[in-house]
């Protein structure tokens, strides 16, 4: 199984979020401040994205990375691939993705004289409460959702990608700089529109239980908010996700090809 797919995956995944960072720190307004967590998280999850999906794409064609833009695989295959990458690395993610979204919705201002504390001091501190108030599984909440917003989505992701590099690249040539950028930023973008409608009920389930259970499961949720807040509340965060994702996404996808065409 190689072994680079995921090392390149970690490192353009760091690099990714280093400029995604401060789209993410204007969200969780301040708590979220250092590197650490991110990298933890965000690079080590990229990295199980981009390794499954290597392997599984090789496992389906045979096709070694270096011969992909020469022999390129079909389609299906590359979204079949894409999908089983989304859907483990979901799994991964599912932890770390609860602590930024409780951190993300804390109201409550960073240690002001006088007023009330946060819940939260921190990623670690979050982590360990929510060990301690709702359990070992209480980290996984709301990851059935992720999962389901993750597994198409990424197959998209990498579809995408793909078809816009062979359409801008002529016949048995490797993509260039500029065409890597632009594949990846939209891919990033294609994906995070169409998983914005079910990041906004996976970030209210996983809020869930903080005051007590308000939802009865997915159906319920999207059921309760579509009808408190009208079908808008299904485009949610929509602009932002998609102003990270071009930047973020262009950069993971060119320092992950260099990376692989580096080492050969
Ligand atoms: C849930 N979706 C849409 C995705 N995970 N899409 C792939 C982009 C991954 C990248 N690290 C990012 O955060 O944009």
């Amino acid at each position: 199984m190689p072994a680079e797919e995921f090392v390149a995956g970690w490192v353009s995944g760091a690099l990714g979020l280093v400029l995604g960072h401060p789209f993410d720190t204007i969200k969780v307004l301040g708590f979220f401040k250092g590197m650490s967590f991110p990298i933890a998280s965000i690079a080590l999850v990229n990295s199980v994205l981009f390794g499954v999906y290597s392997n599984v794409l090789l496992a389906l064609t045979t096709t070694p990375h270096q011969e992909r833009w020469t022999h390129p695989p079909v389609y299906m295959d590359v979204f079949i691939a894409g999908c089983l990458g989304g859907f483990v690395q979901a799994y991964c993610l599912a932890p770390f993705d609860l602590i930024k979204v409780r951190l993300q919705n804390q109201t409550e201002p960073r240690a002001q004289l006088g007023s009330p504390r946060p819940r939260y001091r921190g990623p670690l501190h979050c982590m360990t409460s929510i060990l301690q108030n709702e359990g070992p599984q209480g980290l996984f909440r709301g990851s059935g959702t992720l999962m389901l917003r993750d597994t198409p989505t990424l197959g998209i992701y990498f579809v995408s990608y793909e078809w816009l590099c062979r359409y801008y690249t002529p016949k048995d040539q490797n993509p260039n700089s500029a065409t890597v950028l632009v594949a990846g930023g939209c891919a990033g973008i294609a994906s995070w529109v169409t998983a914005t409608p079910l990041d906004v009920i996976k970030c209210r389930m996983q809020m869930d239980g903080l005051k007590g259970r308000v939802y009865h499961g997915l159906l319920d949720c999207m059921v309760s908010s579509v009808q408190q807040e009208g079908p808008q509340v299904f485009f949610r965060g929509l602009i932002i996700n998609s102003a990270r994702a071009f930047p973020v996404n262009a950069v993971t996808f060119l320092s992950y090809e260099y990376l692989l065409r580096w080492w050969g």
